[in-house]
């Protein structure tokens, strides 16, 4: 049977380049959605089997959308992991003279915001919902607006390229998750393993005997993100990403003893990871 994938749309988005670089056309329906948090929740209510959002950019740091909705609104496991290479493009409709406006995803603005600053400084940046959106809304404005985005979005939305690789530095890559219902089946190869949890952040020491738990069995942490536990300002959430999976018996018996130090947890399981070489 053939899987529905949801994903951050319209056609021509990074999120649509792990999508079809995951699936071949026979093997999944793709789902476009108009921002992260609905194509998570589509999952989430079954409308789709898995979707595909992005998580961490090395240069922008986390999509706290995803961290957030996958955190406090559903119960998802993520399944995989892909980082891709991110290469932008400015792109605008033939002739264009001028350029009032640039937009597109947030993060891809802030991704190129100083070679932007150089090339356009006067231009204002408008933030959409995604990179393929805002070559969208290029194509279907008077001219005067440019779009940050891929050179595919550029052929989908019929624009040229006025200057291409604008990303303020070459080490530009994103990381994507794919989060279904059910644990991913297979964690032979390289795996991680993601947990978020509350700490009693009132006591001395409670992150330290959080990361004693890690430490003490050699545990290799690959990332540690807060964000807000919502229950209060000065509250707060902690994700781990942990190198290897709960077949491991000291990962296992890591995350069991965290388990019962914190307030509040939840695992997002064992997934593979890959990385799409470009
Ligand atoms: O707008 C897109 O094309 C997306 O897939 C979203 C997104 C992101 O949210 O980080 C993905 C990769 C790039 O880092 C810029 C934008």
């Amino acid at each position: 049977m053939t899987r529905t994938v949801g994903y951050l749309g319209p056609q021509g988005t990074y999120c649509e380049e792990i999508v079809l670089s995951l699936y071949g056309k026979e093997e999944a329906c793709l789902k476009p959605f108009a921002g992260i948090d609905a194509a998570i929740r589509a999952v989430a209510t079954g409308e789709v089997d898995e979707g595909i959002v992005p998580v961490e950019n090395s240069l922008e740091g986390s999509v706290n959308i995803t961290l957030d909705t996958i955190a406090h609104d559903v119960n998802l496991y993520i399944t995989k992991e892909v980082v891709l290479p991110v290469r932008h493009n400015l792109l605008a409709k033939k002739g264009c003279q001028e350029i009032a406006a640039i937009v597109s995803h947030p993060q891809a603005l802030a991704q190129c915001r100083k070679t932007l600053g150089i090339l356009y400084p006067e231009a204002k940046l408008k933030p959409v919902e995604s990179t393929a959106e805002a070559a969208r809304i290029v194509a279907a404005s008077d001219g005067l607006y440019a779009a940050v985005g891929s050179l595919k979005a550029g052929e989908i939305y019929g624009l040229t390229v006025l200057a291409a690789d604008i990303q303020d530095n070459n080490a530009n890559s994103t990381r994507f998750i794919g989060l279904e219902r059910k644990q991913a089946s297979s964690t032979t190869g390289k795996c991680k393993t993601t947990l978020v949890c509350q700490i009693n952040g009132e006591r001395p020491g409670s992150l330290y005997n959080i990361l004693e738990e890690f430490a003490k069995r050699e545990v290799n942490l690959t990332r540690i993100e807060s964000r807000p536990a919502r229950t209060g300002l000065g509250m707060y959430i902690f994700f781990f990403d942990i190198e290897g999976s709960t077949a491991e018996s000291n990962i296992a018996a890591a995350i069991s003893a965290v388990e019962e130090k914190c307030l509040w947890y939840k695992n997002f399981g064992s997934y593979p990871v890959y990385t799409i070489n470009k």
